[in-house]
């Protein structure tokens, strides 16, 4: 590796990058954390910094590991720095084509990709230092999860009859909880497992654990407090109303700042339980403060707000206000311990069987890569002799394990030039895999001054998009970098845009389902991209022409939060004649396709399954309809039965034709399915009944193809792992139907097409967009529900007693702490999702949400509070009034932007002119085939 290198290389300067950026691809000698604001150039200076490595010090690529988190993220990786080598040969000039020639060829198998497979080629190499098979196989997340459940299955009950700790713990539980939840329970513990953690939390005694909680809980109290007055949407809302109500005199100002400071002051307070009892009796709300407000509306506003805030803290200061010392029949620190015990014993029945079976999952080859250098010298010597250079991309989204294996990889030049680390904490999203944004700062703090580099200079979006996120944002994160924009040509029209929808009600009080004012919206939001790929604005730059040009279908893309009513819009899109493609929604399993298949595998297997008979009948397998089901099922109790009787129901001749194919070829599955593999009896049952070719003739048909060809494909890999049969698969399926993990649905239309797209904001993370939409703005985040047992980072285990008991068998403070504790986690982290959907567009940003209906308050703070806001919404309406795009409360770092608000009713969007020209099909797709079995049954 060279040392410093004294002067600026001036083919760096030449690539066009910007003072900042070229002093990160510079440095020498120092490591590098290079934290950036979005769309300020990470990936692009990671690619010069590689470029440069292999041009100022004589690296070879062999020399260089690129690292980054998803296997997208890589390809992109891979593709620029490729697209730099090649810019570099054809500068070049004859002598050195080949020194490039050969560089580009060494590329395609240098170390460039995921963490993940990062270590799964680690593990390769030294497979005797972990004692595992060379040749392992790695489980996705799908045959992971079956393995889990199988371990979860048999380890369970093998422990119920065993004399030791963990067998008398399951006991225990099982008589609290019963069998159904615990298993439950304990694959959501060891999908969280910290081993090291874990030992240590079983180590502890009950006055240990207390005496933590006791510190915790006073910690917790502090955070909590100014959550509730700057954050939570519920307790702001009402002070929002409170603090902006118009007044005469000065009583209700004064009330609510003492209430504010009471309330600041309460994790200091000798006792909690009085100075609480003091800040409720501030929110009383004398007389006096209501007869001061001129306006009755407003007094009604002001009563209800003083009472709202005051419930509402009162419930969730609760579990800071309880006496610990209640009479429990069980001890909670006992019951998390038992929980712990069990998991671990779980667990190593599940890490037993990924041995036997010679697979490793995901979490294994992080934990084993990182267990193979610490524990390993020599090993890690050799890396580092290996390797002169880490480039480290996305770095906010490390978990402890890879932080750590990031260290050791570096080992001794991690803070001297050897790792190159580039993040932006406000991208941070994917603490629900374990990624830890502290993490990034405290790597940050270790760096050598020189090497604590920042980028300011967004080079994706238009200056008035900055703005807008620079306004919205200021607040919202601690010591904020607003982001300039690079100097290029601005539009006249409008690059942040509002799009708010509403359902026509007749009567005021009549209320609109969430599903409803979803279609509301996807209606708009359809509306609204039909205008705009109608018009002939030049509203997108063009970076090639470097001219402003319309708007393509291409050009939009849709950003969800979460994709469980994804097919609401799809619908609306379709209706408008807008072709579009859906980047992976998650609901695979759910889906009706997938259905059909377990119906189908389940009356093959087990012919008793009337339920899945009747399933199958009526799909388009069998393509029998409900009046046949319901005649035959009339002419005898039991479905099969009937169907393989000699006298049939008189039924239309199609239909009749119908019974009689699928009876001859359930006959014949039957007969082969001990004969075949899983994935060769899926073939022949959709070759057999055609359903491919049906699929493709119905609303969506390509998706659905293409997802029952992911299920074929997934029954190969059954296959191909040996151990599992058909009533395996069957079982599996089941339970994925049920439980939905995170499982994409398959692609239809490559990435490129030239149609809207829709994705998750996970899935936009690094991407840029001329044209987004952040649909479903004011979508409220579902809790878990029925959870019995977490691993919380701070508080260890916890769990909540069964809630059907009364009283409960044992206190569930704990358990609520934890869920606060969590809570403001989250909330931050919705914030910064929020962060990474408003930076990918680069023309034009358009936040769209479909509300209820606008209530007619004057006063926008309080118009806000009534939408009853998400967290987005609310930080929202504290800088913008939602109606009017206008910046409320000026600051001097303001700048003016100007939004274009649209809001509409139902009846609007229907009236609108441009919707008339539009050529709309007859009518939407029928869907009755998806209403649910058991109308029938
Ligand atoms: N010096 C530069 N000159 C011109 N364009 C640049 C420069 N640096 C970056 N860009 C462009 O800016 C856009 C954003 O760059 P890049 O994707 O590398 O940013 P990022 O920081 O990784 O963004 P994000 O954090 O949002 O993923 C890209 O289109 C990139 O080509």
């Amino acid at each position: 590796m060279s040392a410093d290198v004294p002067h600026l290389p001036t083919e760096v300067r030449a690539a066009g990058l910007t003072l900042q950026q070229a002093a990160a691809v510079e440095l020498r000698g120092s490591s590098v954390h290079l934290s950036s604001g979005a769309g300020c150039g990470k990936t692009h200076v990671l690619t010069a910094r590689y470029l440069s490595h292999i041009k100022n010090d004589r690296s070879s690529v062999g020399q260089l590991v690129a690292i980054t988190f998803t296997e997208r993220a890589a390809r992109e990786m891979r593709e620029r720095i490729r697209g730099s080598f090649r810019k570099e040969r054809d500068q070049s000039s004859t002598e050195h084509r080949t020194f490039w020639e050969d560089r580009l060829e060494e590329l395609e198998s240098a170390p460039i990709n995921t963490i993940h497979s990062f270590c799964g080629n680690l593990l390769r190499q030294y497979p005797a230092e972990m004692g595992i098979d060379p040749q392992f196989e790695i489980l996705d997340e799908v045959l992971s999860l079956n393995v889990r459940w199988e371990a979860i299955r048999e380890e369970l009950q093998s422990l119920l009859l065993e004399e030791s700790d963990a067998g008398n713990s399951l006991r225990a539980l099982t008589q609290l909880f019963g069998w159904y939840k615990i298993q439950n329970s304990v694959l959501h513990l060891i999908e969280e497992l910290d081993q090291g953690a874990w030992s240590d939390f079983l180590n502890l005694s009950e006055a240990e654990y207390r005496a933590r909680i006791a510190s915790l809980k006073i910690q917790l109290l502090k955070r909590y407090c100014r959550f509730l007055l700057t954050s939570d949407p519920t307790s702001v809302k009402y002070l929002t109303i409170l603090l902006k109500s118009r007044y005469e005199g000065n009583l209700l100002p004064v009330k609510v700042r003492e209430a504010i400071e009471q309330l600041q002051a309460l994790s200091s307070a000798s006792n909690l339980q009085q100075a609480y009892e003091e800040l409720h009796k501030t929110l009383l709300g004398p007389k006096e403060i209501i007869a001061q407000l001129v306006d009755p509306e407003e007094a009604e506003n002001v009563k209800e707000a003083l009472k709202g805030f005051r419930d509402s803290l009162k419930n969730k200061l609760d579990a800071f206000l309880e006496n610990e010392s209640g009479e429990w029949s069980f001890n909670d620190f006992e019951v998390a311990q038992q929980f712990v015990r069990v998991a671990l014993a779980v667990n190593d029945g599940y890490s037993r069987r990924k041995k036997d079976r010679a697979v490793l999952d995901f979490n294994d080859l992080l934990v084993m890569a990182r267990d193979l250098l610490k524990n390993h010298p020599d090993v890690r010597e050799e890396l580092a002799q290996k390797y002169s250079f880490i480039l480290l991309d996305e770095l906010q989204d490390t978990d402890p394990t890879q932080m750590e294996l990031v260290r050791l990889i570096c080992d001794t030049g991690l803070k001297y030039g050897k790792l190159f680390a580039v993040g932006d904490a406000k991208q941070s999203i994917y603490r629900f895999r374990g990624a830890d944004v502290f993490l990034f700062n405290e790597l940050r703090n270790e760096m050598p001054e020189p090497g604590q580099l920042d980028l300011s200079t967004n080079f994706r979006s238009q200056k008035p998009i900055l703005d807008f996120v620079n306004t919205l944002f200021r607040k919202v994160f601690d010591s904020y970098v607003p982001l300039e924009a690079f100097d290029r040509p601005v539009l006249e029209y409008p690059n942040v845009e509002f799009l708010w929808s509403f359902p026509e009600v007749e009567a005021a009080s009549e209320k609109v389902s969430v599903e409803e004012t979803r279609q509301a919206e996807g209606r708009l939001i359809a509306r609204r991209i039909s205008e705009l790929l109608q018009s002939k604005e030049e509203r997108i730059w063009d970076s090639k022409t470097r001219t402003f040009r319309p708007v393509r279908a291409g050009d939009v893309t849709i950003l969800f939060r979460s994709m469980s009513n994804v097919q609401l819009y799809e619908e609306a899109l379709r209706y408008y004649g807008i072709d579009y493609y859906l980047i992976g929604g998650r609901a695979f399993f759910a889906q009706q396709e997938i259905y059909d298949v377990l119906n189908v595998l389940r009356i093959v297997e087990n012919a008793n399954d009337s339920i899945a008979l009747a399933g199958l009948l009526r799909s388009p397998m069998a393509g029998l309809n409900d009046q046949s089901l319901f005649l035959l099922r009339q002419s005898s109790g039991d479905l099969w039965d009937c169907l393989f009787s000699e006298s049939l129901p008189s039924l239309p001749p199609d239909q009749m034709e119908a019974l009689k194919t699928i009876r001859t070829f359930l006959k014949h599955w039957s007969n082969i399915k001990d004969h075949v593999s899983i994935h060769d009896l899926l073939v022949r049952i959709i070759e057999d009944t055609g359903y491919d070719a049906a699929l493709q003739f119905e609303f969506l048909g390509d998706r659905k193809l293409a997802n029952l060809w992911k299920l074929v494909e997934l029954a190969r890999r059954f296959d191909q792992a040996g151990f599992f049969t058909l009533t395996d698969f069957i079982e599996r399926l089941a339970e994925l139907v049920e439980n939905e993990p995170k499982e994409e649905q398959a692609a239809t239309q490559p990435e490129n097409a030239d149609v809207v797209k829709l994705m998750t904001i996970h899935q936009s993370k690094g991407l840029e967009f001329p044209v987004v939409i952040i649909a479903d703005y004011n979508r409220k985040k579902s809790s878990p529900v029925g959870q019995q047992v977490k691993w919380q980072r701070y508080f260890g285990c916890v769990s909540s007693p069964p809630q059907d008991e009364d009283p409960l068998p044992f206190s569930d403070q704990n358990w609520r702490l934890a869920a606060i504790a969590d809570r403001m986690e989250d909330d931050q982290e919705e914030l910064r999702v929020l962060y990474v959907a408003c930076t990918r567009p680069r023309d034009l940003l358009i936040l769209s949400a479909g509300f209820n209906k606008f209530n007619q308050e004057r006063n926008p703070y309080v118009h806000m509070a009534k939408l009853d806001p998400n967290s987005w919404l609310l930080k929202l309406g504290q800088k913008f009034d939602i109606r009017t795009g206008e910046i409320l409360q000026l600051v001097p770092e303001d700048l003016p932007i100007s939004i274009r608000v649209i809001s509409e009713t139902d009846k609007g969007i229907a009236q609108a002119p441009y919707e008339k020209s539009r050529k709309i099909p007859g009518k939407l797709p029928d869907m009755s085939r998806y209403k649910p079995l058991d109308n029938l049954l």
